[in-house]
């Protein structure tokens, strides 16, 4: 696959441009917001200069050749001429969704592959009955050029061999596809980041503990075995008959389903969006997104380098 189209070039969309780009395709991005096109190129400059600083770029990337690797368009029918590979990474809406994905019927042919981004989204049937067998979903996690978790999803119609064509694309990016069986809202780890969210919801809603604390627990606690143990080497560390003792003791209750946070509503309504605003559940100080993305960006690559140098647990 050389020519891939990505629609929405947000927080995903212009890194999901950028790891592809890297790995040889030529990429075509638009969006709909003159203001976000416009950003698109500083974004992924700004990302490569980061992965270059840490040794983790291909050789030879700069931002002149990014440029000629990813051309951003205003126009859809531009960005998706010629391309074998449409992926959609525009907001998690199903009726714009819907409505792109229609416009895309119209205008690629039969045989191209259209692929939703979407975090939790059935989009399936919001595909067109033609595109079902060579539409999927393709699921990166932020940033998508550090992350190397990918979510590979059939819709109840997709060719398996599309599936498995995908599957490979993904690990030509040297990236690790997670091919389900079948869809199912937010795939593995979103399903248990939204069990984590849940309860740090309830948590939050309750007054229990702050923000903070909550991060705390999660980095001072979870974050160091997972990288190492995942969670269910990590039982077997705890052993199973206690595991088995804490499930029956019926001790800890899940927090009831829930439809929204008055924290995190209250957030939003301040304005509180996150980066993108300079502040959310933490006040980043009027930082300008690109320093605090550079920033992370810095430490998750060093994290991943010593992680990738420790490994996990031999036979896991
Ligand atoms: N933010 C995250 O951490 C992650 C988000 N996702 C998913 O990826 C998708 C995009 O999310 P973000 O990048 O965070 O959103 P975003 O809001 O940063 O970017 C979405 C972009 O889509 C554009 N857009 C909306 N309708 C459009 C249309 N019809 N044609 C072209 N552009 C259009 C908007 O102008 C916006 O710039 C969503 O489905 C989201 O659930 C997946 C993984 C992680
Ligand atoms: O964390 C990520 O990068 C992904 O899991 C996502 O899809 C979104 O952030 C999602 O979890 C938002 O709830």
């Amino acid at each position: 696959m050389t020519e891939i189209a990505i629609i929405g070039g947000g927080l995903m969309g212009h890194g999901i441009a950028l790891v592809l780009a890297l790995h040889g395709h030529a990429v075509r991005i638009t969006d709909t917001s003159t203001e976000t096109r416009a950003r698109v190129p500083g974004l992924m400059e700004s990302a490569l200069a980061t992965l270059r600083e840490a040794g983790a770029a291909p050789e030879g990337w700069d931002a002149e050749r990014l440029g000629q690797a990813v051309r951003v368009e205003a126009d859809l029918d531009k960005t998706v001429a010629g391309a074998g590979l449409v992926i959609e990474a525009i907001t998690e809406n199903p009726d714009a969704k819907r409505a792109l994905f229609s416009e895309l019927d119209r205008l690629c042919p039969a045989e191209t592959i259209l692929a939703s981004n979407t975090s939790y989204l059935d989009v399936f049937p919001l595909i067109p009955e033609a595109r079902q067998a060579r539409a999927l979903i393709l699921h990166w996690y932020t940033p998508p050029y550090i992350v190397d978790l990918v979510d590979v999803v059939p819709g109840p119609g997709t060719d398996p061999a599309v599936v498995a064509a995908m599957a490979d694309l993904v690990r030509g990016l040297g990236q690790v596809p997670i091919v389900l069986k079948r869809f199912i809202p937010g795939y593995v780890a979103n399903r248990i980041q939204q069990a984590i969210s849940a309860e740090v919801f309830r948590l939050l809603d309750e007054g229990v503990a702050a923000p903070r604390d909550i991060d705390d627990a999660i980095i001072h606690g979870l974050s160091l075995r997972i990288p190492i143990l995942g969670h269910l080497a990590k039982a077997d560390f705890t052993g199973l008959e206690l595991t088995q003792r804490a499930l029956a003791n019926g001790s800890y209750a899940p927090p009831p389903p829930r439809t929204r946070s008055e924290t995190l509503d209250a957030l939003c309504a301040e304005g509180r969006i996150g980066v993108m605003a300079g502040k959310g559940y933490f006040d980043w100080g009027g930082r300008p997104p690109e320093e605090l993305f550079r920033e992370r960006d810095r430490k998750l690559l060093a994290l991943k380098a010593a992680m990738a140098g420790i490994g996990r647990m031999e036979g896991t």
